[in-house]
């Protein structure tokens, strides 16, 4: 019988003796103040209320840190093994949908939010397959333009970053890090998107700044006359705008490639139906994006964030395609970390222990968590598909036949659901 190697690797984080000792002596500290607890019960009077109180709370820590061992008692690693997937399936991979929530306009600016949206839809993975939608609960048509401008910039960016292996895919955290290598590279080419960059920049910033985009740029899109005077980011219709159609052939980038299909959406809002914040733009995106897209898989960033590896969908696919274990994998949560950090961290925020103890942790006791950006679903998953032994997943599935349904038509239906 053929030997099926797995596409991801399972290693134990090292220095384990070492943890468990600290623990043992922990554990032996909890005892002593216990036993001493014990060994000195005060008479009626003497400050008794004071002890009972002590007495709770060391019980309480106790039994706290007794829980939280299991989270740091044999942390577990995983390793994709990118060319074995590759070996199997070649570029017959399947589909994947992007969500990006952005909400309020003055904490994420739509220049940044469209650097996330650049990012994601510059993976080193085949154009087609890749679906991008944009949740707009601002419902603001600045934001909306911001993307058409990322539309236009996107067929010169695309390129670029699958020429030369750019990385971080997202053009402001790129450009504001290469200056010094500017030389060793692409001077011409480089400087020439570099321009395009900061020109659009400019004047997303400036249409930001003023409230006003120019009559000429309305003309050249439909979407803009969505909007209109009556409309607030709390009252509005629902609002689809499929800027790039990946799939219907004609979006293609200046050197003629397919581009990943780019979708604008502002789900409805009517001030007397509670709009459940993030989870509420979740589940019209899957339900809008069911209509157009309905990849099998979705992986969602919140939109101050970038992705800075262009082969994490071919690393995800080498868990959810694994043979053995891939079918028992319902989602894969990415670590998220933050740029720009003080050298000395001493507030702890670059998530150490979270990325390297805890979510190792709680993966070898059976499931991390959901830490809300930077995850990859099954759409099965979040559509409330039950685990069974026997599951088997179909991945042609969610790839869409080309149909005779119009942009228009489409997008209608998904207005439709886009509540
Ligand atoms: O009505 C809303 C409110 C928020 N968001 C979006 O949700 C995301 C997260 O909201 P934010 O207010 O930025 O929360 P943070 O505290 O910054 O984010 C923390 O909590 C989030 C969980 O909601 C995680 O996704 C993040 O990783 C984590 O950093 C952002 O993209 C928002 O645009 C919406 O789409 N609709
Ligand atoms: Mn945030």
């Amino acid at each position: 019988m053929m030997e099926i190697r797995q596409l991801f690797a399972t290693e134990r984080v090292a220095g384990r003796p070492v943890y468990r000792l600290h623990a043992v002596t922990v554990a032996a500290g909890i005892l002593l103040v216990l036993y001493y607890r014990a060994a000195r019960v005060p008479a009626a009077g003497e400050g008794r209320a004071a002890w009972l109180g002590m007495l709770v709370a060391e019980l309480w820590y106790a039994a706290y840190w007794v829980v939280t061992q299991s989270m740091r008692w044999s942390p577990l690693r995983r390793h994709p093994y990118r060319d074995r997937l590759a070996a199997r399936y070649g570029e017959r991979l399947t589909c994947v949908d992007i969500f990006v929530c952005t909400a309020e306009r003055e904490s994420e600016p739509p220049s940044l939010v469209i650097s996330t949206v650049l990012s994601v839809m510059a993976y080193n993975y085949p154009a087609e397959k890749i679906s991008v939608y944009l949740s707009d609960d601002g419902g603001s048509v600045l934001t909306f333009y911001a993307l058409w401008e990322a539309s236009l910039f996107e067929k010169h960016w695309l390129p670029f970053c699958k020429r030369y292996n750019t990385e971080p895919m997202s053009p402001a955290a790129y450009f504001s890090e290469s200056d010094a290598h500017q030389d060793l590279r692409i001077p011409k080419e480089w400087s020439r998107i570099k321009e395009m960059y900061a020109e659009m920049t400019e004047r997303i910033d400036t249409a930001d700044m003023s409230g006003k985009i120019p009559e000429e740029i309305k003309a050249k899109h439909k979407g803009f006359y969505e909007w209109n005077q009556e409309i607030t980011s709390k009252y509005h219709q629902p609002i689809v705008q499929i800027l790039i159609d990946g799939k219907g052939g004609n979006a293609d980038d200046n050197e003629g490639n397919v581009l990943p299909t780019l979708v604008y959406m502002a789900r409805e809002k009517r001030p007397q139906h509670h709009h459940n914040f993030k989870a509420g733009a979740m589940k019209a995106l899957i339900r809008v994006s069911s209509v157009i897209s309905n990849s099998p898989v979705i992986m969602n960033v919140d939109c101050d964030m970038y992705s800075n590896n262009c082969n994490t969908i071919r690393d995800a696919l080498c868990f959810f395609l694994d043979e053995e274990m891939g079918h028992k994998i319902g989602f894969l949560q990415y670590p998220q970390n933050y740029k720009n950090l003080t050298e000395n961290n001493i507030y702890g925020n670059s998530h150490q222990v979270t990325n390297q103890v805890l979510m190792g942790g709680m993966d070898s006791v059976g499931g991390l968590m959901y830490v809300g950006t930077g995850c990859f679903h099954r759409r099965e998953v979040l559509c409330g598909r039950r685990f069974t032994e026997d599951y088997k997943v179909d991945w042609k599935g969610g790839i869409k036949e080309k149909t005779q349904e119009s942009i228009h038509e489409i997008e209608e239906k998904a207005k439709s659901v886009g509540r």
